[in-house]
């Protein structure tokens, strides 16, 4: 998602988005349906195994399955609705936040990026960590993004945002407490230029085998996890090339990111998973396609901001999400970065 409100144009999704994927919470599996022959042939033993025993819960289970298809059948058309009235009707604690400014980064952060540091990966990733950042190996990378009080500011939006009576969809099956960013309309202008100006020239040298110097579209959403809520996420890898999260908050315990093998690597498991702490301000960078979970909180309330960046001309090779050349298919809005042959995304960010 990455449009003006101007001029919506066609995006495109992996025909894959409609059968694949399909995250069954209560079991902790991701699964494919395509009819409900297939289905039984590839999950009931699976599902058996993590405790959907009985006929009722594996009808419940189809039924599960059955209503998150035709969920993913109107989402594009229950987004752009939702979209449009957000835009005329909902109305901003803090209108600021629409466009980005200095302001809202860290002093730090503002070092890391002058040009002077960004000549090669060795001495941006000596300025990252003289400047709070670290580089906790595997490519995983964190460093201070946003300044105190512009976290204040976003997590109160967000919060409001949620107490109003409009309709929002949630960001994806695996939070239910999550609110798009890009639906709720706020993500276009201050994150396009966050990633084109600021980031871009970070992810274009810690991540050049994942499009990091090619970002043209991004989806983003924050994620909420309470203690008698959701409190935790379960392994998973991002449908983007670079996933960025960033903590809003500092009032809970726990929630630390572990992240673990890349996808279609199975041999390169590691022992121990690189284990990052969820700091305020902070953005933690890493590949999309490396496997990741949170841990539970133990107290308070976690929210981040969780940016997904794509580059089409590293995912139009191939579908991460099912592993092949992607069978591309227009929707109205919120596509996933796939772009017909030979253009870049709808409107790039760079
Ligand atoms: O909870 C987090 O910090 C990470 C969330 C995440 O990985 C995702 O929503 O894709
Ligand atoms: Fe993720």
């Amino acid at each position: 998602m990455c449009q003006t409100q101007a001029a919506l144009r066609a995006e495109y999704v992996c025909s894959c988005f409609f059968t694949r994927q399909i995250f069954i919470k209560k079991y902790g599996l991701h699964v494919t349906f395509e009819n409900e022959a297939q289905f039984e042939r590839e999950f009931r033993q699976g599902l058996r195994f993590r405790g959907c025993s009985t006929d009722k819960q594996y009808a419940d289970v189809l039924l599960e399955v059955k209503a998150e298809q035709e969920r993913r059948k109107n989402y594009h058309t229950t987004f752009l609705s939702n979209y449009l009235r957000n835009q005329e009707s909902y109305s901003y604690v803090h209108p600021e936040l629409k466009q980005l400014q200095r302001k809202f980064l860290d002093a730090r952060f503002l070092d890391i990026s002058q040009d002077r540091n960004l000549q090669s990966p060795e001495t941006l990733l000596q300025t990252l960590t003289n400047n709070g950042g670290f580089d906790h190996g595997e490519q995983v990378y964190s460093f201070p993004l946003f300044t105190p009080e512009f976290c204040n500011h976003l997590a109160e939006e967000i919060t409001h945002f949620r107490e109003s009576t409009l309709k929002r969809s949630l960001p994806n099956t695996m939070n239910s407490e999550g609110v798009s960013l890009d639906e709720m309309g706020l993500s276009y202008t201050l994150l396009t230029s966050l990633i084109q100006d600021y980031l871009q020239p970070i992810t274009k040298l810690l991540f050049p085998a994942w499009g990091g110097g090619t970002l043209d579209s991004f989806k983003s959403f924050v994620v909420c996890y309470e203690v008698d809520k959701q409190q935790a996420l379960s392994k998973h890898f991002d449908n983007a090339e670079v996933s960025m999260s960033v903590c809003l908050n500092s009032e809970f315990e726990g929630g630390d990111l572990q992240l673990g093998e890349m996808l279609g690597e199975a041999g390169s498991q590691w022992l121990e998973p690189v284990q990052v702490k969820q700091k305020k301000g902070h953005c933690i960078l890493h590949r999309s396609r490396q496997f990741h979970s949170a841990d539970p909180i133990s107290r308070g309330k976690r929210i981040n901001m969780i940016v997904w960046m794509r580059s089409s001309s590293v995912r139009n090779l191939i579908c991460p999400m099912c592993g092949q050349a992607p069978d591309i298919r227009e929707v109205p809005i919120a596509g996933d970065g796939f772009t017909p042959s030979n253009t870049t995304a709808a409107c790039a960010c760079v």
